[in-house]
């Protein structure tokens, strides 16, 4: 939304959907003469113009042709009909005067009114307004919340773009709000509906709770603040960011809050930027009980070190000094490989214990073992009658695997030898 950065003399032509529509001097409708562009929303343009039949100035907003724009339209036609239950001056609410079609275009009928809540405070180079000024206009805003609420409206998207000022001129301004299009009745508030502007909805429109006039009440708050100091209290661009501004000035949320917000997970997880993957790897690896808590290798398969799936890898390549990711790197890799070099080392160990019988000494009942190179030395085994069954097992496969085949060969070797023999004597007789 960018309808404060607006000259409203400086258009000569109106646009809509991205394509030009009327120009200054044209006709929208029969009898509306556009004059000049007022601003545009994310929902349409306001142009101010004359109605030739009166001769007076209004402000018409024609409604983008888009299909969803147009439900929105709808909707807030909708709105418009139950807010005319209310007096608008008592209200505090633009005044609407119907709406017509021009072509595909939906055009709504308001009052005139002089320029933004923005635009206001802009022109005071944005050093916030006295006190004198922010009370009544806060004491107005109060007044139309108040009314939206008697007729069981929630106005849903109060920011000081929203909120017009009468007449810059007049002293004590007055002012109205304006633009109900997302505006509802509070019965049919959809929990998760993500409603407002980033800055200014309520933590609960954030994290997808139910949310009600409370919420009109929080940005209410917000913009009492912009008028006395002339910018925004939660600066950003992306609710997670005013999330944690909010935290940090208002503490956090309560758990049952936090609990039940839809978008809870989004807030959690928090942009993709490696410290998610981080935190996850170290809460793993301070696991208080130690069955649970990660192994070496795992912690070299966890995402954080995976450049594919963590941005935070590309993050470090930026910025490659990361102190603290090259520690945990270093450590976690030296550690890592000697794990592997422990479980290679082990497996060497057990070929060659099975496979040097000269070497090996398995079993000694003083189990003082001295061993050499490669061999294996229970000298500090605390464990010996595991070694002992380390012995047995020994024995077990050389009887096995050593002599027995020995054994078989021999056997065989014999009996071949004593089959040639007794051949070599059979065809001795034969050939006598
Ligand atoms: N009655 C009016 N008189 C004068 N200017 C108006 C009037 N209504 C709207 N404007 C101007 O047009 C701008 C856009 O109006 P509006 O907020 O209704 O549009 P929108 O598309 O719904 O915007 P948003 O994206 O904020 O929902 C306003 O900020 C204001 O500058």
């Amino acid at each position: 939304n960018h309808n404060y950065a607006m000259n409203n003399q400086s258009y000569s032509a109106l646009w809509g959907g991205g394509s030009l529509f009327k120009v200054k001097g044209s006709i929208l409708g029969n009898h509306y003469k556009v004059e000049a562009f007022l601003g545009e929303g994310g929902f349409g343009i306001v142009a101010k113009c004359r109605d030739t039949m009166t001769n007076r100035a209004v402000a018409i907003k024609v409604n983008k042709s888009d299909p969803d724009i147009l439900q929105q339209a709808k909707l807030e036609i909708f709105i418009l009909e139950q807010l005319r239950r209310l007096d608008p001056d008592a209200a505090n609410i633009v005044k609407w005067n119907g709406f017509f079609h021009d072509g595909e275009w939906v055009c709504l009928k308001f009052e005139l009114l002089d320029q933004c809540l923005w635009d206001y405070i802009g022109d005071r180079k944005n050093q916030g307004l006295p006190i004198s000024e922010v009370r009544p206009i806060l004491g107005h805003l109060t007044n139309a919340l108040s009314h939206l609420g008697s007729v069981g409206i929630v106005r849903a998207d109060l920011k000081p773009g929203n909120i017009m000022v009468v007449n810059r001129y007049e002293s004590p301004v007055k002012v109205r709000l304006i633009d109900f299009g997302l505006a509802c009745p509070a019965s049919a508030v959809m929990p998760g509906d993500r409603v407002g502007t980033v800055g200014y909805s309520a933590p609960e429109v954030m994290l997808g709770l139910p949310y009600n006039e409370a919420s009109d009440m929080w940005s209410l708050g917000l913009v009492a603040v912009e008028l006395g100091t002339g910018v925004p209290l939660y600066p950003g661009n992306e609710d997670y960011d005013v999330l944690k501004f909010i935290i940090e000035t208002q503490g956090q949320p309560p758990d049952h809050v936090l609990d039940s917000g839809v978008y809870i997970m989004m807030f959690r997880r928090g942009p993709e930027n490696g410290q998610r993957l981080f935190v996850s790897l170290i809460k793993q690896i301070l696991a208080s009980d130690a069955n649970q808590r990660i192994t070496l290798l795992e912690v070299l398969r966890h995402p954080f070190f995976n450049p594919k799936s963590s941005p935070c890898i590309g993050m470090s390549a930026e910025r490659p000094q990361n102190p603290c990711k090259a520690w945990f790197l270093s450590v976690f890799r030296a550690a890592g490989e000697k794990k592997v070099k422990n479980l290679f080392q082990s497996n060497l160990e057990l070929l060659l214990f099975l496979f040097s019988p000269f070497n090996i000494r398995p079993f000694n009942p003083s189990g003082s073992q001295i061993q050499t190179g490669n061999q294996l030395d229970y000298s500090h085994c605390r464990h010996k009658c595991l070694c002992s069954t380390f012995a047995i097992f020994q024995y077990c496969f050389y009887a096995v695997f050593f002599f027995a085949p020995i054994y078989i060969i021999g056997l065989s070797a014999i009996g071949g030898i004593n089959s040639i023999y007794i051949l070599q004597r059979k065809t001795a007789w034969l050939g006598k």
